[in-house]
């Protein structure tokens, strides 16, 4: 007989090196145990395991030449975690520290998320150890056209869909677009975040940031506190982080700091619109360090990385989106003492599990990223809607879908903790829960190759 700590210790030994993969299923597997525990058949029919093994890794090489006609050589991705519920879909992220091991934990990550938008969409998650930084657009664009001329195989709207994360945003998926559409002559919709002439949707820029800023709102509502004049640190510079502050700043929130790979800046004043104008131009047009900021406006104060934290400024609400594991356990204490009320995340795993474990601990709300950052894959799903059905429709429809589906996650997790009896606001058990019964059942019901 398989008991639950040989589960566990089974899977780890399967994949060994790969740090980030392990913290991610242990995650789920710990919130699941209930279910393993009163239902054999998810024991029998080895369904964790299967869940953990992905159905497909491609991974090869992308050769391009620099702007200096010297061969560059990177390691590309795709990992098609598991297609139970509909087409592997997933961000592509361009990063230097990209490896297996990360982007297994974001794939099996996206397992649940997906599940929980109630769209019909599996999970994959993909990219390559390539860094954007200081690349010129041609340089860019001979990457992606490399990165597609292998990775075209096996991408399709049917099959896998990829989309934007971290390294990678319009510009990117433009080249990627366009590479497959010269490959397989074929103008379909096998990639989301396009640009909205040319196959995108609306509000799809947005929606990761705004989405995470509906279900804090959903999630204040709970305990009858609201966002207006909440004192908020937003971590990061990039997509998520700059729609969740844009979106912060129309409930009237006050954002006090941000930041990137380079530091913090802790701007006591608040950002307001035009400041906010000027991170975009900063981060998406100069391509610098948020140091700039503090250079324009006298009383912003810029912290170089390692020397402080971001979550070390008091707030009300903190909303992690730049990476994983960037909030750790004295960070969290650090939130704690100066009374933080929520903390939801707009990354993927941004919280390391003994922060998790210590702020479930506390009073203080908290979105699990699987919950809270599922806006961007909802609105992606609403993009291959639209692609499939060769309509676009309009921002105030896609406003109106996104508010709705960040609602309905939250809801179900409502109801979740409602039916399995657990602790008030326990949203990463319930998401986590809800999930996975929802991917099990659809695997179980497809056979063993489901
Ligand atoms: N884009 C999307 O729709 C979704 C994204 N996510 C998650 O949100 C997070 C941010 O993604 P996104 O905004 O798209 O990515 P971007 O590339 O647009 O922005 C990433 C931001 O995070 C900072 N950052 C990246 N790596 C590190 C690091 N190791 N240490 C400190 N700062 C870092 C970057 O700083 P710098 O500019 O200096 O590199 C940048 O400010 C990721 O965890 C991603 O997986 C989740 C759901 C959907
Ligand atoms: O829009 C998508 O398909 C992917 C978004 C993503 O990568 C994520 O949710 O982490």
């Amino acid at each position: 007989m398989t008991t639950l700590k040989q589960i566990l210790h089974f899977i780890k030994e399967r994949n060994p090196h790969e740090p980030e993969f392990h913290q991610a299923v242990e995650e789920v597997f710990e919130s699941i145990q209930p279910l393993l525990k009163d239902n054999g058949i998810y024991i029998r029919e080895k369904v964790f395991e299967r869940l953990c093994e992905p159905e497909r890794i491609v991974s090869f090489k992308v050769c391009w030449t620099d702007d200096n006609n010297q061969v560059q050589v990177n390691k590309g991705y795709r990992v098609q975690m598991n297609s139970a519920i509909g087409p592997y879909k997933g961000g592509l992220r361009f990063h230097p520290s990209v490896n297996q091991s990360i982007l297994k934990f974001l794939a099996f990550e996206q397992i649940f998320k997906n599940a929980l938008t109630g769209l019909p969409l599996g999970a994959g998650k993909g990219g390559a150890d390539f860094d954007p930084k200081g690349k010129s657009d041609g340089e860019i664009m001979r990457f992606c056209q490399s990165w597609m001329t292998e990775a075209y195989r096996h991408i399709g709207h049917f099959t896998d869909v990829p989309a934007g994360d971290i390294g990678v945003g319009e510009r990117e998926i433009g080249y990627l677009f366009g590479a497959y559409k010269k490959i397989k002559n074929e103008f379909q919709g096998m990639i989301t975040g396009k640009g909205l002439d040319w196959g995108g949707s609306h509000l799809r820029p947005e929606a990761t940031g705004y989405g995470l800023i509906h279900f804090a709102q959903f999630m204040l509502a709970e305990i009858d506190e609201a966002l207006e004049n909440k004192v908020c640190l937003v971590s990061g510079a990039g997509n998520v982080s700059q729609f969740a502050m844009e979106k912060l700043l129309q409930e009237k929130a006050k954002v006090v700091a941000f930041s990137d790979s380079t530091g913090f800046v802790h701007d006591p004043d608040g950002i307001n619109e035009s400041k906010l104008s000027y991170i975009k131009d900063i981060k998406n047009g100069q391509k610098k360090s948020v140091a700039v900021y503090a250079e324009k406006y006298k009383n912003a104060v810029f912290t170089e990385a390692g020397k402080s934290s971001i979550w070390s400024i008091p707030a009300d609400c903190a909303f992690p989106c730049a990476t994983q594991n960037e909030l750790t356990l004295d960070d969290a204490k650090e939130l704690k003492s100066n009374k933080l009320i929520l903390l939801a995340e707009g990354a993927n795993m941004p919280t390391t599990p003994d922060a998790i474990a210590f702020i479930r601990k506390t009073r203080i709300l908290y979105g699990p990223g699987k919950a809270a950052n599922a806006g961007g894959v909802a609105v992606s799903g609403l993009e291959m809607s639209q692609n499939r059905l060769g309509r676009y429709w309009t921002k105030s429809d896609l406003e109106k879908e996104l508010r709705t589906l960040m609602k309905t996650i939250q809801e179900n997790c409502l109801v979740t903790i409602h039916d399995y009896g657990l602790k008030e606001h326990d949203y990463l058990n319930a998401a986590n829960m809800s999930a996975f019964v929802k991917v099990s059942k659809a695997m179980m019901a497809q056979g063993i190759f489901g």
